[in-house]
């Protein structure tokens, strides 16, 4: 394994120009990230790593070992790094890029009980070189899920799990019975405080205001509940396809990578009721309980959808039955969404990307000025990016006096006074370095999202074929009816 340490600089400032900047964790730390060649580490993990670099909020001293099942030098490891980071224009100096690269490790081999590959070797090293007794280790499993168990039993067996943290990408769990053998597995090798059990959409900038924009404004609190609200979307299509992950997405497929995790999640963020205190432990108590209102899914109440052409990738069986579409209905039995469905959509190679939460809003009571359009009113949040939050309202077209038309009030959030956006998935792992759990979910939320689940990963429909480039089988429009799934333009900046 090569050591040199390479001076290609990544596109950024002026060396010169550049304030050093304040470390926010003082403990030397050393991160594993299984996955290290993978989908998730280069659109996500590694960038955030770079951008927790840029702005000073990695530890003084750390390494970053990557691993994985084929063999690499350290050198192309950090190559690998180095085109990821520029490809997602961290802008890292040339100074900034040198210190971080020495930082990067591979270790290669795979990893299992019977055999660790390189990487116990590899990370003594990395500890005798940070000199310090006190070393944090940091375990990121950006894995397929079916491989949890066998990597969480590996670090056990290596002497990898004694005082480390370790952060699972979701799903954690397959269903109500795997979640269940897996908390168990995991529990007994690291306590709870822990595991950050991660679901990058509640990292996100624009879900923490949900919460935020709610309870700060009145207009806003006063609307949230069944009384003002006709239905909730929680809408995330995307046009993006798996080719580059077909053997994990085919073992997972939309419903379980997006709707029983993220979706609702965010649909907890949403619904829950207002938390005792502004503590983000109230918070995740309170995500928590609102849970457990929701209602299990019925699958009559579902559409399944799968790409056509998905069946001809490499990896991908032949007669999949994987869904690569879903649109679905949740109720929440309590008293302030009683009757308010929340219409969830997900699916892949879709005609637009977008990640849309609207409050689809009663109409007033009052007879109003002129014919109202048929578009609803909105309070609309676009998670996407930096996240942008939007009020659809009906008002009146300039100069033609009764002539009512939609327009939208739009707050894109990093134009907020001193706005400083992190990605979702390096404000997470800043709170990973914290030990804060708050964003992240908990066997207790799981338990309940796999409950709600239930009934339509037993019973699946069908999953039906869309065109790539549409909007999914013409079945999910019947989910949304009777207003659509409302395509919210105007939100994005
Ligand atoms: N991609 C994304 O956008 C997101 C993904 N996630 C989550 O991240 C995790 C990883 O997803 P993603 O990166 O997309 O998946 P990939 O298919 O890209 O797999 C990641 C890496 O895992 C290794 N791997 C694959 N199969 C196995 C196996 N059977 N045993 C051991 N290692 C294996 C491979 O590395 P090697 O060949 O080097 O061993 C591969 O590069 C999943 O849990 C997913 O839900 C979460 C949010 C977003
Ligand atoms: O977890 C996942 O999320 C991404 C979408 O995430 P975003 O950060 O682009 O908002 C999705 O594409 C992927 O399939 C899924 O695994």
């Amino acid at each position: 394994m090569s050591d040199s340490r390479p001076d290609t600089p990544s596109s950024g400032p002026d060396d010169a120009a550049e304030a050093p900047t304040p470390s926010a964790v003082s403990t030397p730390t050393v991160f594993v990230l299984f996955g290290a060649t993978g989908d998730l580490a280069a659109r996500m993990v590694i960038p955030a790593f770079g951008a927790l670099a840029k702005q000073g909020l990695l530890p003084d001293n750390w390494r970053l070992i990557g691993n994985g099942r084929g063999h690499q030098t350290d050198d192309e490891f950090r190559e690998h790094v180095k085109g990821v980071l520029d490809k997602a224009k961290t802008g890292l100096s040339g100074r900034q890029w040198r210190t971080f690269s020495a930082s990067l490790r591979f270790a290669g081999g795979g990893f299992t009980e019977a055999d660790p590959g390189d990487l116990a070797d590899v990370v003594a090293e990395a500890k005798d070189d940070l000199g310090s007794d006190d070393v944090q280790l940091v375990h990121y499993i950006a894995l397929p899920p079916s491989t949890f168990e066998s990597y969480t039993k590996a670090l056990a067996a290596h002497g990898l799990a004694d005082r480390a943290r370790v952060v699972y990408e979701k799903p954690f769990g397959t269903d109500s019975e795997s979640f269940e053998r897996l908390d168990k597995l995991v529990l007994s090798i690291f306590p709870e405080e822990r595991v950050f059990r991660i679901d990058h959409f509640l990292g996100k900038e624009a879900t923490q205001q949900l919460h935020v924009l709610r309870f700060n404004n009145r207009m806003m609190e006063q609307v949230w509940n069944r009384y003002h609200v006709a239905a909730v979307q929680i809408d995330i299509p995307e046009t993006l396809g798996v080719s580059n992950r077909a053997g994990f997405y085919d073992e997972t497929g939309a419903t379980l990578d997006m709707l029983v995790t993220h979706q609702l999640q965010v649909m907890a963020e949403v619904a829950l009721e207002p938390p005792v205190d502004s503590s983000p432990e109230a918070l995740l108590e309170a995500r928590e309980a609102v849970l457990k209102d929701f209602r299990p899914m019925s699958p009559d109440e579902a559409v399944l959808g799968q790409v056509e052409g998905y069946r001809d990738i490499d990896g991908v069986a032949d007669d999949s039955q994987t869904d690569t579409f879903v649109a679905a209905k949740v109720w929440i039995d309590n008293d302030r969404w009683e009757g308010v469905p929340f219409l969830l959509r997900t699916g892949k190679q879709l005609k637009e990307s977008h990640q849309h939460v609207t409050l689809v809003l009663r109409r007033p009571q009052t007879r109003g000025f002129g014919e109202r359009p048929p578009r609803p009113e909105t309070i609309a949040f676009s998670l996407a990016g930096n996240g942008t939050v939007a009020a659809t309202v009906t008002a009146q077209r300039p100069g033609a006096p009764g002539d009512l038309v939609p327009g939208s009030l739009l707050l894109d959030l990093e134009d907020l006074p001193r706005a400083e956006p992190l990605p979702a998935y390096a404000s997470l792992l800043r709170d990973v370095l914290a030990g804060d759990r708050a964003l992240f979910t908990t066997a207790t939320g799981l338990r309940e999202a796999w409950r709600v689940a239930a009934p339509l990963l037993a019973n699946r429909p069908p999953v039906q074929p869309y065109a790539p480039g549409s909007w999914g089988p013409e079945a999910a429009k019947e989910i949304a009816a009777p207003h659509g799934w409302l395509a919210q333009h105007s939100l994005e900046s």
